[in-house]
């Protein structure tokens, strides 16, 4: 037993994130497409309705591909048992090019839109937020650690500065969000548009799955930052409790894995 601090503490050996490295977009689309087929098979066997949260940016493209091969491979599949919602999204209208929202809508068929979460967009977005949270507790239902949501799979992407959803570093709402335990909403995004809403870092902490989606060697210092745990990051705080977390990247985001052979280790890491 390890003595930390005086604590009875049994020193557990820190979980890493499962990692997946893709040589290109196909291969990424397969490593998603088994990931989902896994999550999908055993969740719909437990609950009524599986939640599905996903983000905007890169990611609409190479998800709706995934999904919608994977629900092709699921027998059976009652579409109205599951649910995608918007881990964040842009306080604008679904036709807007900037929504979130309105990216996948593009991009799934007509007759499955209705699988995702609506929500109203109000100039303020306090009131987006609130009403989207009605909506996400209306729909989803789903399971509760306390008063925080306990989300199935959430799909997180990350920018070079190391936000996810639209939690942003050096906000202090990263963690002084209490007005709302789900949704927050922000009007000073530093990446435009200013005013968004997004889920809470609580909320991302409870899912069950998180996955991040991560590409390009402008991110790899990201990618470090979450191997490493630098909570610097809100990416790096990102990491739900049971510790569920993978990582799908392509080869320059996968520079920013240290190298596991530690025998070098005085060397710099390979993207510095
Ligand atoms: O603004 C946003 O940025 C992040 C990252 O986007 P990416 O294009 O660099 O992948 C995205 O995950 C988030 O949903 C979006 O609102």
């Amino acid at each position: 037993m390890c003595l930390n601090n005086g604590h009875n503490e049994i020193d557990k050996p820190e979980m890493k994130p499962e990692v997946n490295v893709s040589a290109d977009e196909t291969e990424l689309v397969a490593q998603l497409r088994r990931y989902l087929n896994e999550k999908l098979t055993y969740l719909l066997e437990q609950n009524g309705i599986v939640s599905i949260g996903v983000s905007g940016g890169s990611m609409p493209k190479v998800f709706t591909k995934a999904f919608l091969e994977t629900t092709e491979e699921l027998k059976n599949l009652n579409w109205k048992r599951i649910r995608i919602f918007m881990v964040d999204e842009r306080n604008v209208e679904k036709d807007d090019d900037d929504s979130n929202l309105g990216a996948y809508l593009k991009l799934f068929p007509q007759e499955l839109h209705e699988i995702f979460i609506p929500f109203t967009c109000y100039r303020d977005a306090r009131h987006t937020a609130h009403g989207y949270e009605m909506n996400l507790r209306k729909y989803l239902f789903p399971e509760q650690n306390g008063t925080f949501a306990r989300f199935d799979v959430v799909f997180l992407g990350v920018g070079p500065d190391g936000h996810t959803a639209s939690l942003f570093p050096g906000k202090e709402r990263l963690d002084k969000v209490t007005e709302l335990h789900w949704v927050a909403a922000i009007n000073d995004s530093p990446k435009p548009p200013a005013s968004r809403i997004t889920l809470t870092m609580q909320c991302l902490q409870n899912a069950k799955n998180v996955a991040f989606i991560i590409t390009g060697i402008q991110k790899a210092e990201i990618v470090r930052g979450i191997w490493n745990r630098e909570l610097r990051y809100p990416a790096a705080q990102a990491r739900p409790y049971n510790e569920k977390l993978t990582l799908f990247l392509d080869e320059e985001a996968a520079k920013g894995i240290p190298e596991r052979d530690s025998s070098d280790s005085e060397s710099p890491p390979p993207f510095e």
